[in-house]
């Protein structure tokens, strides 16, 4: 029944490499690393995935990534996320990678670095899909940490296209990082940065006017302001919408309430994403799935939302 959305030619642009990690490699990785867990099992620690906020859902992540510790290790949760993308005609994919979380607990930033980047290359090669890594700094840590994970990065330089900005929104607005972004972009990193999922209309305007950012990331909360809807439409800024996320996160109560299909209509540039699949239960296609059944979207909106997120590609 959902083998044409499936077959649809796709790009995925809002992806938390982190968030793909499924309850079965986490188990997995946690044995061979011989690391305890507090979850008797996967089903236990599934039933765990119940979030009133992105704050619950981010204390649950963190923890969980806690698993990935060798070059190996982040080398099987991309290669694990490319295949995915295989079954699911996502021919493109810019996932992001928080070092952050790594190098905070003492996983050295090259170990993520080498492992993710050799599984995307395998995956250019062995599966034809195309990437690019974007490089996200966390934004409830001080500025001061995100120029030094930009200072990590830059021996591995020509492995990211672009920064970006997740974690806890409210209280830690796009203002907070303009230096750093600054920074990035005279280095010839191209800027995105999560706005307008928990955090306000004015939080979208600060990431356009002062981080410069091509796209913006989740921003349904724009639908609050006309005049930035109005911008976003005047200037194709691409938003990446992650439906299932947001019904998950409470973002929106119900997926019948989801406002993706009204931004598309008023012309705004929106695409479907799934940015912690394992967690949020679906990748790209059931994402797609959700707004066919809750929200009646046509065959010709799937199409123009397919269509936009290949249009909204940076990386090569
Ligand atoms: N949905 C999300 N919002 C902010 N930071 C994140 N990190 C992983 N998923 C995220
Ligand atoms: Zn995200």
């Amino acid at each position: 029944m959902y083998d044409w959305l499936n077959a649809l030619p796709k790009a995925e642009l809002h992806l938390h490499l982190e968030g793909s990690l499924e309850p079965e490699l986490l188990f997995s990785l946690a044995e061979r690393n011989k690391i305890a867990l507090p979850w008797s099992d996967v089903d236990a620690l599934r039933s765990a995935y119940a979030f009133g906020n992105l704050q619950e859902f981010l204390d649950l992540y963190y923890r969980g990534a806690d698993v990935l510790r060798t070059e190996q290790d982040f080398y099987d949760l991309t290669w694990a996320y490319l295949q995915k993308c295989e079954e699911q005609n996502v021919v493109h994919t810019e996932p992001f990678f928080d070092p952050q979380t790594h190098t905070d607990r003492g996983v050295p930033f090259e170990v993520a670095m080498r492992g993710i980047s050799d599984a995307l290359a395998d995956g250019r090669e062995l599966l034809g899909i195309s990437s690019g890594l974007i490089l996200s700094f966390l934004r409830h840590l001080p500025e001061e940490a995100a120029f030094k994970t930009l200072e990590q990065a830059m021996p591995f330089r020509d492995a990211f296209f672009a920064v970006g900005l997740d974690s806890s929104e409210v209280g830690h607005p796009p203002s907070k990082f303009e230096r750093v972004f600054a920074k990035a972009r005279a280095e010839g990193f191209l800027a995105v940065a999560h706005a307008g999922e928990e955090g306000p209309p004015e939080y979208v305007w600060e990431a356009l006017d002062l981080l410069k950012v091509s796209r913006i990331d989740h921003g349904v909360r724009a639908a609050e302001d006309p005049r930035l809807i109005a911008r976003l439409i005047e200037e194709q800024i691409p938003l990446t919408v992650c439906p299932l996320s947001n019904t998950k996160l409470r973002v929106f109560d119900d997926m019948s309430q989801h406002n993706i299909l009204e931004l598309l209509e008023q012309g705004v540039k929106v695409t479907v994403n799934s940015d912690d699949p394992a967690y949020f239960g679906g990748y790209v296609t059931e994402n797609f799935m959700a707004l066919h059944d809750s929200l009646g979207m046509t065959e010709q909106q799937a199409r123009r939302l397919a269509q936009n997120s290949l249009d909204a590609r940076l990386a090569d």
